[in-house]
């Protein structure tokens, strides 16, 4: 049964709460959260929930239980105003998760949404999670969300626009699309994915009227991934790329940058959708949404997102110990 490191993120934000009905679920798998005892047994008691948590080599599978590696916030955790005291915390936690599993811990990595603002007002440099486990890590990788419609990769990630044209380097750029494809073939099990890249700017550059990173940088790095046998169609237009008709012939689009392919996503099916790493030597699945302090302490966040977080890091978990199992390698 797959151990995973459970991290609820901002404790003031919807969090701790959907790690409390996560906890209750039936599962094949088994949790260890990292985080304040207190902020877990106060959102249970909340939302009128069971809550056990147990020290537990491994993790529990327990309905209303959680093992816990307790990392004790800083102030007091006030549903819908965080405070930036407990940004240590928040990114202790994320750090020490991410280090059992590369240790070998654990299976996976399961993580809330974390307020960036708030870490940076706390000291720490943060502009997110996948950043900061990549950095951890030592490796690149790649951002993708994903439902049950569309999966979509982003060639940038928390990057102001102004500096998003001068990120997109071949280099780069062949780096993504490597990382992107290996996960497609190896977790998602595609044996030919069918990647669609986005051209960055109106139209894919209307043949260099409309902007020049079209001709200069991203079809010569189509071109030479092509000759390898990688699937990549575009530079497309990326206000057509998404037509329900043309996405059923594609396994995953790459955007050029966040806004660009999130919002797509986002509409299309918030409450399943799901945010993978790629790259790493581990699974990493984040939830879709982001602290929604509106809703924080109120009982009324949808569970769902983590809840296919959870399940899809444990899927990938599976299919990497089968994977290394079997491969002569591994
Ligand atoms: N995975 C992550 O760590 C993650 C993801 C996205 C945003 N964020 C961060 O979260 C903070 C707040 O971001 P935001 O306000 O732009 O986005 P948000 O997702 O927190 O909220 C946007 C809207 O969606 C609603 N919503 C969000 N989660 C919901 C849920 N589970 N059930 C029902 N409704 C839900 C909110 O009430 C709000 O109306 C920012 O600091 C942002 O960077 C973190
Ligand atoms: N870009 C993500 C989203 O919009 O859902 C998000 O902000 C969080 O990503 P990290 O978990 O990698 O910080």
């Amino acid at each position: 049964m797959p151990r995973l490191a459970l991290v609820p993120g901002e404790p003031a934000g919807v969090g701790p709460e959907l790690c409390v009905r996560l906890a209750q679920r039936t599962r094949d798998y088994r949790l260890t959260v990292f985080g304040d005892a207190g902020v877990l047994h106060a959102a249970a008691a909340r939302l009128g929930l069971p809550l056990t948590l147990v020290d537990a080599r491994g993790g529990s599978a327990t309905p209303g239980e959680l093992a816990i590696v307790e990392i004790p916030n800083e102030a007091d955790a006030v549903p819908g105003a965080p405070d930036a005291r407990n940004a240590v915390a928040v990114i202790g936690a994320l750090e020490r998760a991410a280090h059992g599993c590369l240790a070998g811990d654990y299976d996976g990595l399961v993580t809330g949404p974390v307020h960036k603002a708030v870490i940076n007002e706390g000291g720490i440099a943060y502009t997110g999670t996948t950043e900061l486990l990549a950095a951890q890590a030592g490796c690149d990788v790649v951002m993708m969300l994903a439902n049950d419609i569309v999966r979509v990769a982003l060639a940038t990630t928390h990057l102001p626009l102004r500096e998003v044209a001068d990120a997109i380097t071949p280099a780069a750029l062949e780096r993504t699309l490597r990382i992107l494809h290996r996960a497609l073939h190896d977790d998602f099990r595609l044996p030919d994915p069918v990647i669609a890249v986005l051209g960055l700017n109106p139209h894919a550059g209307e043949a260099g009227h409309l902007g020049g990173e079209e001709i200069a940088v991203i079809e010569p790095t189509l071109a030479a991934l092509r000759h390898e046998g990688l699937q990549l169609q575009g530079p497309l237009p990326a206000d057509t790329a998404f037509l329900p008709g043309k996405l059923r012939g594609y396994d995953a689009v790459l955007a050029m940058y966040h806004d660009q392919g999130l919002p797509v996503l986002k509409y299309s099916g918030f409450e399943q959708a799901v945010n993978i790493t790629l790259g790493l030597p581990y699974p990493r699945v984040a939830v879709d949404h982001g602290t929604a302090l509106d809703l924080a302490g109120r009982g009324i966040a949808d569970p769902s997102s983590l809840f296919a977080a959870a399940d899809t890091c444990a899927r990938m978990a599976i299919a990497r110990k089968a994977a290394s199992a079997t491969d002569p390698h591994g």
